[in-house]
């Protein structure tokens, strides 16, 4: 599943204004842990608005390969027939993890304190990130992984007979090393405990609970202080997966460029743990309206009326990274139309995502005619206004979902259209940008 075919060549162009309403598919975040925690569960966890996106139907097709069962049963609505905790069987196959480092460190946390062993693999921009992150946590256990240099996929995972409880601070903002850990922890006797500096998103912490595990937060000075006690009995859930902050970016930033523009996105996650983009546009002046504000699928939701704005560039606050990690390409591209200049500090975890994505945005950028400043850790755009920014380039991806869907957003307001090289992997997260953006009077094309 790691193939992604032929690149697909698109290009957006502006046109009239975005009207209607964006009903974006379910949480990407929440889809994998859906699957993952059904297939530790014990009976039959009934999910409904899975994303159906190829990052989650390869955990899905993993959690087969583990023993679970897995049954697509209508469009978003998926069942689990779990192993129960320490439960899961070893693979006869290669794990492909496809495009997806939340697939790969949540399922390598979940089989490391079971007595068997797995091999990981992904495409190539997969192969390319970091794994250490969560091996090292995950050997504190008993496991033993050996991958290529640099802790690189292909990795075997050798799971730990006798595995050990693990008290572990992470050492970077990262809900997919904190979710390894628990998950690891499932299996382990006694307590677990993950202590972050900085809170990132929550969603295992209380979907663990959802399911039966118990999990407590403490604030203390060293920061979130998470307890998770071993070898509890998951038990299957009915599982309702909000619709996915991270895609509703998309069009509400498209609804915020394009004069005229008036969209609806509805039930969308106000998690504090991810709502640090919506934060962030209030402050630059956008007009979103938070309606109707309730809880679904255990999530405080809302839905959100976006009107086009005029925009004025803000220094976004180093502490709200995590809030809106994935968020920062479209906000780049959304800062080169906006008056005066955006920084955003904070940010070197953008480097090792799909691709290095302060380079991708960085470059995208430069070649439509937007001046840039970047370190190590910072992205600044210099903003040319609305009807400022030139466009006429074709940006490369490089196999990542966020920089193509960013760089067509920002086509549907430059001069001269923008193409991306491969808009492909869109179908990871979005399988369904572009008719949806269609649907809302955007012009994108595959060339
Ligand atoms: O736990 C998760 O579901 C995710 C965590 C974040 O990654 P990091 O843990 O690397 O920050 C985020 O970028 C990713 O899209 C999804
Ligand atoms: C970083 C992302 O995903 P992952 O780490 O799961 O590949 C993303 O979707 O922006």
């Amino acid at each position: 599943m790691s193939a992604h075919g032929s690149p697909i060549r698109m290009t957006s162009r502006k046109g009239g204004p975005l009207s209607g309403v964006a009903a974006v598919p379910g949480d990407k975040s929440i889809s994998h842990r859906a699957l993952i925690l059904g297939a530790l569960s014990v009976g039959t966890t009934r999910i409904t608005g899975l994303l159906e996106g190829q990052d989650v139907l390869d955990t899905a097709r993993a959690m087969q390969a583990f023993g679970a069962t897995v049954t697509r049963t209508g469009p978003g609505a998926w069942t689990v027939e779990g192993v129960g905790v320490g439960g899961f069987a070893e693979p006869a196959e290669v794990i492909d993890c496809g495009n997806s480092g939340t697939g790969v460190r949540l399922i390598m946390g979940c089989m490391a304190t079971s007595p068997i062993s797995a091999t990981f693999t992904g495409d190539a921009s997969l192969r390319k990130r970091p794994m250490g992150r969560v091996t090292d946590p995950l050997a504190l256990f008993g496991a033993r992984s050996y991958g290529r240099a640099g802790g690189r996929l292909p990795m075997t995972l050798v799971g730990a007979a006798e595995p050990v409880p693990v008290t572990y601070t992470t050492p970077m903002a990262s809900a997919q090393v904190k979710s390894a850990v628990l998950l690891a922890g499932l299996n382990a006797p006694g307590q677990t405990v993950v202590i972050e500096k900085t809170p990132t998103r929550d969603h295992t912490e209380r979907m663990l609970r959802g399911f039966g595990a118990e999990v407590t937060v403490e604030a203390t000075p060293e920061g979130n202080r998470i307890t998770l006690t071993g070898q509890p009995e998951l038990r299957a859930q009915e599982v309702a997966v909000p619709r996915d902050p991270s895609s509703a970016a998309f069009p509400v930033c498209a609804a915020l460029l394009v004069p005229g523009s008036d969209i609806l996105v509805p039930g969308v996650s106000q998690n504090p743990t991810r709502n640090g983009l919506f934060l962030t546009l209030r402050e630059m002046g956008a007009d979103i309206e938070f309606l109707n504000e309730r809880e679904e699928g255990g999530e405080p939701v809302a839905d959100l009326r976006v009107r086009h704005s005029a925009l004025t560039g803000i220094a976004v606050p180093p502490e709200r990274a995590a809030a809106q990690i994935d968020e920062y390409p479209v906000l780049a591209a959304l800062a080169a139309c906006a008056s005066g200049t955006t920084v955003m500090r904070g940010v070197h975890e953008l480097r090792v995502k799909e691709s290095d994505r302060i380079a991708a945005m960085a470059r995208g950028l430069e070649a439509c005619g937007v001046r840039v400043e970047e370190d190590e850790d910072t992205l600044i755009v210099h903003g040319l206004g609305p009807d400022g920014v030139p466009g006429g380039a074709t940006v490369a991806t490089h196999i990542d979902h966020r920089i193509a869907m960013s760089f067509l957003v920002l086509g549907l307001v430059s001069q001269q259209p923008i193409s991306v090289d491969d808009g492909s992997p869109i179908a990871t997260s979005f399988p369904v940008f572009e008719d949806l953006m269609r649907q809302l009077g955007a012009s994108i094309t595959r060339d």
